[in-house]
């Protein structure tokens, strides 16, 4: 977990850095708080079982969905079936790399820099191979909020009032006054309800 922590606070140095951002350190900054108590940051182990059985090609093992938080560092295995939708809309497989941490960026980031950086749409895919089928899926992914307390609509981010950028379903005027914990709460209840 610690080392999760330093490797996403490094990430988040080098895109304060890319993003041109005045306060080097500001994104990082933000996530200091992760495995303390005032944040939701979150390793998830993930088991997909073996596949018995016929089944028809490409069939959907996880939904497309976007992350909620500031962004997440996925380890997979070898057995693959991750893909990620690229902006034209097409899906793109995201081979797991031996050795390699996979970045996705979360909603919250795509949303602080107005769209610039992208929140990934991905899903997960049975194999087509019988042998990766027959085989356990298993993957580590660790979510990366930043400190609860913060708003959601972070100033330093903020562009032109013609920014239509909102994040999830909210509007604007909602997002003004709520807090990273509120919105994350509220987005663990909707899904798991
Ligand atoms: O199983 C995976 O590799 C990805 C899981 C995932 O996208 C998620 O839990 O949000
Ligand atoms: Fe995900």
């Amino acid at each position: 977990m610690q080392d999760c922590k330093s490797l996403a606070l490094r990430i988040l140095d080098a895109l304060s850095y890319g993003l041109k951002l005045e306060e080097k350190n500001y994104l990082s900054s933000l996530h200091k708080s992760i495995l303390g108590p005032h944040n939701h940051s979150s390793l998830r182990y993930l088991y997909y079982p073996p596949i018995s059985g016929k089944l028809k090609k490409g069939q959907i093992r996880l939904l497309e969905h976007t992350d909620y938080g500031c962004m997440t560092l996925l380890f997979q295995d070898s057995v693959g079936g991750l893909q990620i939708k690229s902006r034209d809309g097409t899906y793109i497989d995201a081979c797991p790399i031996e050795n390699s941490v996979l970045i996705n960026v979360a909603d919250l980031l795509q949303y602080w820099t107005h769209g610039d950086l992208k929140s990934t749409p991905h899903r997960i895919l049975v194999p087509d191979d019988p042998l990766k089928r027959s085989a356990q899926r298993q993957s580590i992914a660790f979510f990366v909020h930043p400190n609860e307390n913060l708003f959601v609509s972070n100033t330093l981010f903020k562009r032109d009032v013609s920014d239509t950028m909102t994040l999830r379903n909210f509007t604007k005027q909602q997002l003004e006054n709520m807090t990273v914990g509120e919105y994350v709460t509220g987005q663990f209840s909707r899904t798991y309800a």
